[in-house]
């Protein structure tokens, strides 16, 4: 099956990018955060706050485990890796794309992370969350997109290449 996957850090640009190449190679666009929005009926911020962080991370992977489509491209969201069988299922029909950024860039990217809904443990900083999801991130992804100092539009160009698209 001809997906792409876009998987990294929040804030990584995975949902700006990933519309874009879409639109270029004339593929769909799915972003898994809106249709974990769409089936809970929830903002992800809300069904974190409300349900906690287990609770979302198994409602994400099962969001994920049930994408079944042809020729798109999927933004997931950052805390996708946690979900084991949403990767190995996302793995089977996808080239998994890893947007890469230093945690210097993120930071001022992000601004303040605790106001983004993101799966962070309490008492955790954003320095040992991007060390813990890192590793991650690496372990599941087919290709690595370096994103530093690129645009929307560099950017999307490096991921085409490094496709071969
Ligand atoms: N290449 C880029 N250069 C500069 N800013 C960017 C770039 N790509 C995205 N941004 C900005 O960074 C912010 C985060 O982008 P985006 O929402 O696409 O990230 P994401 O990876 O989808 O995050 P999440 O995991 O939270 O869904 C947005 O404000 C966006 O405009
Ligand atoms: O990286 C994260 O922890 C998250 C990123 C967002 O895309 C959402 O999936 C959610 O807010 C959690
Ligand atoms: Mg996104």
């Amino acid at each position: 099956m001809n997906n792409i996957v876009l998987v990294g850090m929040p804030g990584a640009g995975k949902s700006t990018v990933g519309v874009v190449l879409a639109k270029v190679i004339g593929y769909q666009f799915i972003d898994s955060d809106l249709l974990i929005q769409q089936r809970e009926k929830k903002l992800l911020k809300d069904i974190i706050a409300e349900q906690g962080l287990d609770k979302f991370i198994q409602i994400e992977e099962d969001v994920n485990c049930s994408i079944d489509c042809q020729q798109c491209v999927i933004a997931t969201g950052g805390s996708v890796v946690y979900g084991e069988k949403a990767m190995e299922h996302l793995r089977s029909i996808a080239t998994i794309v890893y947007i890469k950024l230093s945690m210097s860039t993120l930071k001022k990217r992000l601004g303040d992370i605790k106001k983004r809904g993101v799966v962070l443990r309490k008492n955790q900083s954003f320095e040992e969350l991007y060390m813990e999801r890192c590793p991650l991130y690496e372990k599941y992804a087919h290709v690595v997109a370096d994103a530093e100092g690129y645009n929307v539009e560099e950017l999307m160009f490096v991921i085409k290449e490094k496709l071969k698209l």
